[in-house]
């Protein structure tokens, strides 16, 4: 049985306008989440994910549908015992939310104040904590004396101070420069690997997503458009909307620019080809251009490693009489997925049509590669 079910749930608001319908901010999601699970979600702004950590951790009552924990709907828990509920969710967030007025020990001993653990025991656990996050020399400073990723340090120890199972972790990265982003995500990993903690990841950057999570849903308008392994998704990602999130970290086809340079240069029909380690044996596919009799050139192509495998696409210039590369192309699409590079490149360049935003939330940093994705191998490299 999974740790969380989510099952057709909704929540609308009351319309902002006079006379208009509701807003569906969460329309129909299920969702199961596995014990020992690191779970994304990502969607663009407005998508409907702080609506879902409101519903997920009983700040916010479903309009309809249920969510289940361990085995518990949550959404007909009368009050008293939601609070036992939220106990066992530790919650980190983009803004840190610590107690000013508190220091360092007091804020993550502040939940086990509220559970009334005696003051022995909760010494020992804030000790052991601030030694695990790396900032026992740091107990008796104040929030305003540290940075954002020990300030995020110290959100992490007082979200696990009372031994959660579940860790929401809502934009937690966000406000975090690149390197300081990677200590916390290292962070979380190890409280996934060394304490068992089920940690659900809302965020609205895929390489959050890639570096530590195994599963990902991604949201559109209140829906759940598309989910799975991350590795899986990554590699066939069937959605606009994930296509475009997986280029943010994952440049396996031509960029707009390199693909008019590379339509100035090759005459023939371009496409591009995905491939995936243990599935595609690439020498079939250039043996199946071959047979076709076509002119066949590889022009770009660029190959991704996640969750130790790897994927990517290769895209070719095929030349030569169209029947015989219509022919070429069925034969590959029998062995791997086979797209036209054009149409690929116009749906990642289509802007997202509520927020014109290309990818992520207004006012956004522009989406960051953490430098190491795909070869990239640009025209003129091949
Ligand atoms: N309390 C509310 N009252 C009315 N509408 C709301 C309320 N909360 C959210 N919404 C609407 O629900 C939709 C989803 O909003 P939500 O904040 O959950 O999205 P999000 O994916 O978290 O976006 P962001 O990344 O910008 O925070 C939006 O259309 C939003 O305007």
């Amino acid at each position: 049985m999974a740790l969380m079910s989510l099952r057709d749930v909704v929540k609308h608001y009351p319309s902002a306008r006079k006379g208009g319908g509701p807003i569906r901010a969460i329309d129909g999601v299920s969702l199961d989440i596995e014990a020992g699970d690191i779970y994304g979600i990502i969607g663009y702004s407005g998508a409907g994910k702080s609506t879902l950590v409101r519903l997920i951790n009983a700040l916010e009552r479903v309009s309809s549908g249920s969510i289940e924990i361990d085995g518990t709907d949550i959404t007909t828990l009368p009050e008293p015992k939601l609070r036992a509920v939220r106990g066992g969710i530790g919650m980190i967030f983009q803004q840190f939310n610590l107690f000013n007025s508190r220091n360092v020990a007091g804020n993550v001993a502040y939940p086990l104040r509220v559970a009334k653990w005696p003051k022995a025991d909760r010494e020992q656990r804030v000790g052991e904590l601030l030694d695990w996050v790396g900032l026992s020399d740091r107990a008796r400073n104040y929030p305003d004396q540290l940075s954002g990723g020990q300030k995020q340090r110290v959100g992490i120890a007082r979200a696990l101070s009372t031994k959660p199972r579940i860790l929401l972790a809502d934009e937690a990265t966000s406000a975090l420069d690149p390197q300081t982003t990677e200590d916390v995500l290292g962070l979380l990993r190890r409280a996934n690997e060394e304490f068992g903690v089920t940690i659900i990841v809302i965020t609205h950057e895929m390489d959050v997503v890639k570096s530590i999570c195994s599963h990902v849903a991604v949201m559109e308008e209140g829906h759940i458009v598309e989910r799975g392994e991350v590795f899986d998704v990554f590699s066939s990602p069937q959605s606009p909307a994930t296509r475009r999130f997986v280029s943010t970290v994952v440049q396996t086809v031509p960029s707009a620019q390199e693909l008019a340079e590379l339509r100035s240069r090759h005459d023939g029909r371009l496409v591009s080809v995905g491939v995936k380690s243990g599935e595609t044996n690439q020498a079939e596919i250039f043996r199946r251009f071959g047979d076709a009799d076509v002119d066949v050139e590889l022009v770009y192509g660029g190959i991704t490693e996640i969750s130790g495998k790897s994927f990517g696409q290769l895209t070719f210039s095929l030349s030569g009489n169209a029947e015989d590369i219509d022919r070429a192309i069925a034969g590959v699409r029998e062995i791997a997925e086979v797209a036209d590079t054009e149409r690929l490149v116009d749906e990642l360049a289509t802007p997202d049509k509520r927020t014109g935003n290309r990818i992520g939330s207004a006012g956004d940093h522009p989406p960051e590669s953490d430098g190491t994705p795909g070869m990239g191998l640009g025209p003129g490299a091949l």
